[in-house]
Order: C-alpha cells, then sequence, then structure tokens
C-alpha cells in the first residue's frame, strides 16, 4: 500500500480538514509503515535462523558459552548467575519415552511475578463447550473476515469448537486466527499445546526456547505452558501493505502429540523424526540494554496474557519472561515442512483410510484411539487399479475438521463457495460424508492412469469426540449455506439386470 489515506485493514480513512486531519491521515500510513519495517527486520531474523534437529529429543542449548550446568540439572550456583528452573509438561512419573520436561535457565525465574487478573477472552473459547447442541449436520465456513487493526495473533484466535474438558485435559479445540499486527504482550497456554498450521503469512515466533520460523505449508508446535508471542512476516505476495496472517490451530488439551507408530510400516517414513526442527537458546535482557538473539525488544514492562481453564488472565512484568540464556530437556517448541512428510499409499488397489497420512498423535487411554490425529494431504502420487481414486463415501465414529493450506482437495471441487484455502469444514461422529457429486462424477469415468495430486494441501484434525461448534462459529457469516448440496443429484445406477 502507498502513502494515500488508508487505514490499516485498507478501507477509506474518514475526511477532515487542516492539520488535524493530516496528522490523522499520517498516523495510518505511519503505522503501515512501521509494520513493514518490522516484518522486514523479523523476516530477515527468521531467514537466518539455526536449529536442532528431531522429534521428542533430549535437545540442549545455549546462547551463551558456559551458562548450561553439566553434570547435574539445579547446582547450588547456576553459571552466570542464572536461575535454574524445571518446567514439567507430563507428570514426573509417567513412562521415559513419554515424560515431558525442560530445564530452563534464566535470567530470573518465573515465579518472579506480580498477580494475574482476568482479562476479556474476547472470540477465544474452551472446552467444555456449552454454546450450542452438537450438531450432526456437515458444516463448512468460508475463511475468516478481515479483522479489525491493530489484531494481534491472540486477539486474532477464533474458536471454532471443540470436544473434552480443558481442566481434565482431555479433548481438543479448533481456532483459526487472522492477525494484522505482532504481538508486543507474550502468551502461554496453561491448558494445552497449539499446533499452529498457518495458510496465509509467515510467523516468527519468538519463544522461551528461542526463535521458530514458519510459513504456510509448516507447522509449529508451541508445547503446554511455554511462553512466546509472534511477529508477522507477511507473505511475499503482499508487496508493500502492512503484513497480515490467517492460519489454524489446533489446541490439544490432552497428551502432547508424538511422533505415531509405524508398525509394519517399518523403521522409516510419514513424518520422520530428523525434520522436526527445535529452536536454538536466544533471550531477551532489559537489564544490560540489549537483546541477544531473541531481538525483541523488551525494555519497560511487557504485559503476560495466560490461558488458564478456559479464561485468558493478564499480568504486567517488569522484565521479558523471554529470558532463557541456556536449556535443555524434551519439552520444546518444533516446526516442522509438511512437504517433507513421507507419504504411503497404495501400489495395487483402493484407497487407503486416511490414518496413513498422519503426522502427529495424541493418544488416549484406549490403544489407537486418538484424542486427535493431525493428518496431512501432502503431494503424492496415486496409481490404483481398478480403484475409486479419491476419499470414498464414509461415515466415521470420529470426528473430521479440515482445512485447507492451498490449492483444491481431491474430494471436493475446486472453486469459490467450496473448500477453499483458510476455509474449513466439520463433519461430526457418523456423518455422512466423501466426494462431492462432480468429483464422484469425474473419478467414475476417469482413465486410471499413474495420477500425480500435487494442486493442493490439505489437512484434518481427527478426533474421538465430537466437535461442537461455538456460538460464534454457528452463526458466522461465513458459515455456509446450502453444503448438502454438493451431494445433491447424486444419479441412481442401479441396474439389478446388469447382474451376471
Ligand atoms: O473426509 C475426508 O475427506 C477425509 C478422508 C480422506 C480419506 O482419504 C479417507 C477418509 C476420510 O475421512
Ligand atoms: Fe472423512
Amino acid at each position: 500500500m502507498t502513502g494515500d489515506a488508508r487505514t490499516r485493514n485498507g478501507t477509506e480513512a474518514p475526511r477532515k480538514t487542516g492539520e488535524a486531519a493530516r496528522e490523522a491521515s499520517e498516523a495510518p500510513r505511519k503505522a503501515v509503515e512501521a509494520s513493514r519495517k518490522t516484518a522486514e527486520a523479523s523476516r530477515r531474523t527468521a531467514e537466518a535462523l539455526t536449529y536442532l534437529s528431531g522429534f521428542g529429543n533430549e535437545h540442549s542449548s545455549e546462547a551463551v558459552p558456559g551458562a548450561l550446568p553439566h553434570g547435574r540439572n539445579s547446582p547450588q550456583r547456576v553459571p552466570l548467575g542464572l536461575y535454574a528452573e524445571q518446567l514439567s509438561g507430563s507428570a514426573f512419573t509417567e513412562p521415559r519415552a513419554h515424560n515431558r520436561r525442560s530445564w530452563l535457565y534464566r535470567i530470573r525465574p518465573s515465579a518472579a511475578h506480580p498477580a494475574f487478573t482476568r482479562a476479556d477472552n474476547g472470540t477465544l473459547r474452551s472446552a467444555p463447550f456449552t454454546e450450542t447442541v452438537p450438531d450432526p449436520n456437515r458444516l463448512r465456513w468460508d475463511p475468516l473476515p478481515e479483522p479489525a487493526a491493530g489484531t494481534d495473533f491472540l486477539a486474532g484466535l477464533w474458536t471454532l469448537g471443540g470436544n473434552g474438558d480443558a481442566t481434565r485435559r482431555t479433548g481438543m479445540a479448533v481456532h483459526l486466527y487472522h492477525a494484522n499486527s505482532s504481538m508486543e504482550r507474550v502468551f502461554s497456554d496453561a491448558d494445552g499445546e497449539l499446533l499452529i498450521v498457518p495458510e496465509h503469512g509467515g510467523l516468527l515466533l519468538r519463544t522461551e526456547f528461542g526463535l521458530l520460523h514458519v510459513e504456510p505449508g509448516h507447522v509449529a508446535l508451541i508445547p503446554r505452558g511455554v511462553r512466546f508471542r509472534v511477529d508477522l512476516l507477511g507473505a511475499a505476495s503482499d508487496g508493500g501493505q502492512s503484513p497480515t496472517a490467517r492460519g489454524y490451530v489446533c489446541e490439544n488439551y490432552g497428551a502432547p502429540f508424538r511422533l505415531p507408530d509405524l508398525g509394519p510400516i517399518g523403521a522409516n517414513g510419514l513424518a520422520n523424526a530428523r525434520d522436526f526442527r527445535a529452536p536454538v537458546a536466544a533471550y531477551e535482557d532489559d537489564g544490560d540494554g540489549g537483546d541477544h538473539g531473541n531481538d525483541g525488544g523488551t525494555a519497560g514492562q511487557v504485559e503476560v496474557v495466560n490461558k488458564f481453564c478456559g479464561n485468558l488472565w493478564t499480568a504486567l512484568y517488569d522484565h521479558s519472561p523471554l529470558d532463557v540464556v541456556a536449556w535443555h530437556g524434551s519439552h520444546v517448541p518444533y516446526v516442522y515442512d509438511l512437504r517433507l512428510f513421507n507419504v504411503m499409499g497404495t501400489i495395487s488397489y483402493d484407497h487407503p483410510d486416511p490414518s496413513i497420512f498422519t503426522v502427529l498423535t495424541s493418544p488416549s487411554d484406549t490403544p489407537g484411539l486418538a484424542g486427535v490425529d493431525f493428518v496431512v494431504f501432502a503431494p503424492r502420487w496415486l496409481v490404483g487399479e481398478d480403484t475409486f481414486r479419491p476419499p470414498y463415501f464414509h461415515r466415521n465414529v470420529m470426528s473430521e475438521y479440515m482445512g485447507l493450506v492451498e490449492g483444491a482437495y481431491d474430494a471436493k471441487a475446486a472453486g469459490e463457495g467450496g473448500f477453499v484455502p483458510g476455509g474449513g469444514s466439520l463433519h461430526n461422529m457418523m456423518s455422512a460424508h466423501g466426494p462431492d457429486r462432480e468429483t464422484f462424477e469425474r473419478a467414475s469415468a476417469a482413465e486410471l492412469r499413474p495420477q500425480k495430486v500435487d494442486d493442493g494441501l490439505a489437512f484434518m484434525f481427527e478426533t474421538r469426540w465430537p466437535v461442537t461448534a461455538t456460538a460464534q462459529a454457528a452463526r458466522a457469516e461465513h458459515l455456509q449455506t446450502g453444503y448438502d448440496d454438493v451431494w445433491r443429484g447424486l444419479q441412481r445406477h442401479f441396474r439389478p439386470a446388469d447382474r451376471r
């Protein structure tokens, strides 16, 4: 956007006269320019980042050599005058393979903070979801509308629905976000981990553990309780405009996401552990006037927002809580590039169940029954012989929320008003769905050559319990009407006389 009198969400600014009017019309332009400059600086930071590789590892990292204690976690005096603090994402006693905890060596202990007071939840909602009755209908939404100027990632979170109970650490929530401003404040979620799936615009995540860069086509995970703030990087196509960011978030109240077992697939495949990337330590320090890798600017007071048992709470800290100089452990944030997913599929016949596309799973107490699975429909070849190749018609005891990062999805005809990037669909427990009429007709008649499916990137949050919509989702203007019609007009082809 150039220097004309437009506000940050692109609408005309009201006309005034004289100096005041000039100043008023200058302000949005200045704000746009400032955010663009910040976005450019953040992008440069993001593109220069280095990472640690692996999933569920005992990683370790120090931003200052010698900051990490050796031989013990909690020495009498921590090197460099730091404080030692353990952050536990699992009970102390959970099996070693699933135990998640990290040791943080920080400038001030997290305990040094004032009281939290309640803050407005905005458009964020939590389990239990009781604003509407669970709906057996197939539902589909268009992308979220434009946010008001100055909407950061946290304010931009808009809850579609979910299940379980945040206070019992069961279930999940589906959120979408649409933001146009980088966060000044810091956020942490005691209720669950956050799987962020950007659809438009890159993000720089400044976390207690260091910095992560995530773009559409990648996902990021912020573990339960880890503090972070989000800078918007803008999309390449944004040109001179102030950045906006849009995407999806799965808030997982249950067991931390882990890689699925591979069973007969063998020792490799699906999401490979080495492709998950954790940050290296970087910290903010307001005490000596400088930032050290985590260059977020920290002078003065910092608002810290904590999501706890469904509500937002806020406190004004006198220092940045992103002040971890060194850390080691397994409760760490990470990013993953979905295009690295090693897709398995049939090389004979039939369409395999989409569990074969599971990137991450949050298991429940019942073996094989996930609280939530994160599933990706990544580019792949279809070669099945005498096979209806798109997703089949089905009714599923699991509930399926689907989103689209780009392009089209092979069960639904592409195009406006359909299943579009930034939109989503909900097929709740036992609701009948599958290919739309157009897809059914096309795929039933298609010549079965090897076919590359590489014109889209869709994903699914598949969960053991029905997803109950929030009131705002059930009444949203961007809830599509007439979704059922995509299955209307499926012809009767039954010809008993044809039997052999
Ligand atoms: O409903 C969907 O599109 C998701 C899905 C995909 C697939 O390949 C098989 C089953 C399924 O639920
Ligand atoms: Fe499905």
